[in-house]
Formats: structure tokens, C-alpha cells, sequence
């Protein structure tokens, strides 16, 4: 019996997904057994069908797939959180078993999706949401299941890391990095998801209520992005012996589940500091197994859809077998989450001053104030008199109360003259 299987989206993944199909079917019959046919392709965008050989079965109207009585499997691979959300619950009521790789519409509307799933006794399978090619969403659900996990943290955002590589290793600027993971096919359509954290953001969600059995949304994650990012912060964090990476970190603690993304300064000597490009790892810990570490792309063509024709093959296999043996939804607790202000960690914090006499003291005086250990100060700047950054590096200190001296420097009118830049640090 084949399995037959429709995709909606042909750009970066879906053409992927296309190409795995075109040069792996006959070893999927082969090895596995199954028989895999794409019967109906669907996208805006006639050319790329052309451009991988599949006129012949192309619609521009999504309804054609999900209303085909023929199709078993439906590959929504379009990206956002309207047409998408629609047609994945379309998808499911027509009965059919859908796979995603849509971050944004399983971290915002992911119990809606979820329930509908079960309600029509289908799977819904989203390797490929979480570190693109990476393995994580299945080993979470079912090599690990057997431990509490207490934490989920690293990098997963490939673009933002090829950026901060570039940037770091090789001076390009930030417009000239962004471009050149766009043309790679890294980055999102909208591509402020990746450099303002937000992709990133999706993906600890869905990670956190996966591995804390508590639904976790995008907007319960505290959000920063990498914009604010600048050559001499990387200069700065390098002269230091750290790299700047953009971390996403779940952790359960006892007040609830502490989640947030946010660029982070680590030790070049630390094993996320040598992850670079757009390679992704993924941190997790549980109680029994301890630490563990999942590493490989987390985008591109290629790695994306290895993960989603994994869930398609595991999809069809248990149609051919007649089974279901899927892994729901696992969210059975309701954790509070603990807001970032009660974070404590160390902090980098640069100010542009003028660079007039007692400007040190002004500073300095207000981290006292706030009860701000410093554990380091560096003056960097040009002429004497002239704009100068006062690099700060703090001892563990409470994010309210670092919050309190920035926004109290930034009273100081006479010197304060560029944006200010905080970028925590873990030891
Ligand atoms: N690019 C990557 O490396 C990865 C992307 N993803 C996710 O995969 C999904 C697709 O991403 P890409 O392939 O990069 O996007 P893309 O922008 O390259 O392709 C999107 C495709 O969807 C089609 N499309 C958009 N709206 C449509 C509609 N209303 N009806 C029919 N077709 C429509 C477009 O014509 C295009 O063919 C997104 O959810 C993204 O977050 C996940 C992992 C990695
Ligand atoms: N835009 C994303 C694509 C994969 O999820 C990224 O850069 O990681
Ligand atoms: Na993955």
C-alpha cells in the first residue's frame, strides 16, 4: 500500500523535502518497506515547483490537498500563524496526519493543535520545528522520558549564530551577515523573527513543555535579541576570553520554569562557545541520565527536511502498520512561570559617555546605590575628552536591580550619549 502524501510549500524546506523524496524512495521501499508518494504539491510560487520537477502535480490552492480523499499525509511547510493555523486544523478534520516545521504556530497555538490531533485520532509530528535537523523533539518524548528533566538550554538559532560568527571571527558587519544567512536559506521570511529572538523564543517553548510536561508559550519566554549586538561588545567579550552567543535556557527551578533568550557572554573555553555557523546544541539534563547534548545544523534545506521526512517515514510506518502509537500531548502539569526580574546572574553592561571629569564616579556611585557588586570596570575610547565606553562587568546581581542602575544612568543627561548595551554573562 503506498502512503500517499501531500506538501504545502516549496521554498527551502519543502524543496528540500522534494529532492529526499525524489533520490531516497526507492530506498525507503527498500529498507523500510514503505512506499512513499508524493501525489500533490501547492505553493505560491509555480517556479520553484518547476524548478524541482513537480508541474505536473502542482495547485496553488491548499484547499486541493487537504481536501483530496487520497491524501494520508499533508506537509504544511508554509511558515506563520494564519494560513498555516488553518490549514493544519483543516488538515486534521478532513482526517489526515499532518507534518509540521512551523515553531511560530506550534509555540502559539500549540494545545489548539494538539487537541485537535487527538479529537480526530491523527498524528501531528514537528521534528523539525526545533534545531532543524537535530533530533530533539523524539528523544524528549521518548528516549528520555524516563527522567525529570530539570534543564533544556543552548543555541538554537542557526541564523543569529552564523551572524555572531561572522561578525566575531571575521569583522562582517551585521547587514552584510544577516544577507548571506538569508541567501542560504537559514533565516525566516520575516527575518526580525531570528535576530529579535523570537524564533528562538518558539523553539525553548516548545522544548520546555516537552521536557516540564507544562504548556509553554512564546509569550511566556523573556525575549531579547541579537540587534543590539555591536563589534565592540564582540571585541569587548573576546579581550575578556568570552563569545557572544544567543541562548535560549528553560530551566525548572522551585518557584516554576524559568525561561528566556537572550544574548549571553560564555567562556570561550565553555562547549556551546565552540558552536558556530549555523550549527545548533541543545543542552538537556535529567535526573537520571545527567547531562546530555544534541549537536548538528539547525537549518538549510537539507537538514530541515531530513527531519521532516523522519516524521513522515515514522508517520507512514505506523499507517502501513495500522497502529498509532504517537505521543500526544504531554503538558499535564500547569507551572507558573518565574519572571525575569527575580533573575540573578552577572551582568556586561556598556555605556557611551562623554568622557568629562567624574563621569567614572557618577557611574560607579549608581551600582553601589543599587547594591551592584562591580567586579570589573574597562575605559575604552579615542582622544581625552572625547566619547568613550565604560565597560562594566558586575558580580551575581538581581535583574531588577541591574535594571534600576541602567535606567538610572540613562538620567545622567551630560554624559550618557549612545545606547546602552547589557549583555548577561554565565560563568
Ligand atoms: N529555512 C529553514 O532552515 C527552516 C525553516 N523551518 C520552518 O519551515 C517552514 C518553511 O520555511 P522555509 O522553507 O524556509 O520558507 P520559504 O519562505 O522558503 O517557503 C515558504 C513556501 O510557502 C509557500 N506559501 C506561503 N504562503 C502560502 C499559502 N498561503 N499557500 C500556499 N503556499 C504558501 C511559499 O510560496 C513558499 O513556497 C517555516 O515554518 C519555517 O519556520 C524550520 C526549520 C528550518
Ligand atoms: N530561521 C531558523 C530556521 C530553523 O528553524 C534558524 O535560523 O534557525
Ligand atoms: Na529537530
Amino acid at each position: 500500500m503506498a502512503i500517499k502524501v501531500g506538501l504545502v510549500g516549496t521554498g527551502t524546506v519543502g524543496g528540500g523535502c522534494i529532492d529526499i523524496l525524489h533520490n531516497h524512495a526507492c530506498d525507503f521501499r527498500r529498507h523500510l518497506g514503505i512506499d512513499v508518494e508524493l501525489v500533490r504539491v501547492c505553493s505560491r510560487e509555480p517556479e520553484q515547483a518547476a524548478a524541482h520537477g513537480v508541474s505536473d502535480i502542482f495547485t496553488e490552492d491548499w484547499h486541493d490537498i487537504v481536501n483530496d480523499p487520497d491524501i494520508d499525509i499533508v506537509i504544511e511547510l508554509i511558515g506563520g500563524t494564519t494560513v498555516a493555523r488553518e490549514l493544519v486544523l483543516a488538515a486534521l478534520a478532513a482526517g489526515k496526519n499532518v507534518v509540521t516545521a512551523n515553531k511560530a504556530l506550534m509555540a502559539t497555538y500549540g494545545k489548539e493543535v494538539m487537541d485537535a490531533a487527538e479529537a480526530a485520532g491523527k498524528e501531528l509530528a514537528f521534528e523539525a520545528s526545533v534545531g532543524g535537523g537535530i533530533p530533539i523533539i523524539d528523544p524528549l518524548k521518548h528516549s528520555l522520558i524516563a527522567n525529570e528533566i530539570t534543564s533544556v538550554m543552548g543555541i538554537v538559532n542557526g541564523t543569529t549564530n552564523y551572524m555572531l560568527t561572522e561578525m566575531a571571527e571575521r569583522g562582517t558587519d551585521y547587514a552584510e551577515a544577516l544577507a548571506d544567512a538569508q541567501a542560504r536559506g537559514f533565516a525566516e521570511a520575516d527575518p526580525t523573527a531570528d535576530v529579535g529572538g523570537y524564533d528562538a523564543a518558539a523553539k525553548i517553548a516548545i522544548l520546555a513543555s516537552i521536557a516540564f510536561n507544562s504548556r509553554v508559550t512564546i509569550e511566556d519566554v523573556f525575549t531579547e535579541g541579537i540587534t543590539h549586538v555591536s563589534s565592540i561588545d564582540l571585541e569587548a567579550a573576546r579581550d575578556m576570553g568570552y563569545s557572544v552567543k544567543l541562548l535560549a535556557i528553560a530551566h525548572r527551578t522551585d518557584e516554576g520554569i524559568d525561561v528566556r533568550v537572550h544574548p549571553t557572554m560564555i567562556p570561550t573555553s565553555h562547549q556551546l562557545a565552540t558552536v558556530n555557523g549555523v550549527m545548533n546544541a541543545i543542552y538537556v539534563v535529567g535526573d537520571a541520565v545527567g547531562e546530555t547534548m544534541f549537536f548538528g545544523p539547525g537549518a538549510g534545506a537539507g537538514p530541515a527536511a531530513s527531519a521532516v521526512m523522519g516524521d513522515v517515514l515514522e508517520v507512514a510506518r505506523h499507517l502501513q502498520q495500522g497502529v498509532l502509537p504517537i505521543v500526544g500531548c504531554t503538558c499535564t502539569d500547569s507551572l507558573p512561570i518565574v519572571p525575569v526580574d527575580d533573575l540573578r546572574t552577572k551582568y556586561y553592561i556598556r555605556f557611551q559617555v562623554n568622557d568629562v571629569p567624574g563621569v567614572l564616579a557618577a557611574t560607579a556611585g549608581i551600582f553601589s546605590k543599587h547594591n551592584v557588586s562591580v567586579r570589573s570596570v574597562i575605559q575604552r575610547g579615542k582622544e581625552e575628552g572625547g566619547q568613550v565606553n565604560l565597560s562594566y562587568v558586575t558580580h551575581t546581581a538581581r535583574e531588577s536591580s541591574v535594571r534600576a542602575v541602567i535606567e538610572e544612568v540613562s538620567q545622567l543627561e551630560a554624559v550618557l550619549v549612545g545606547e546602552t548595551s547589557v549583555i548577561r554573562v554565565e560563568d
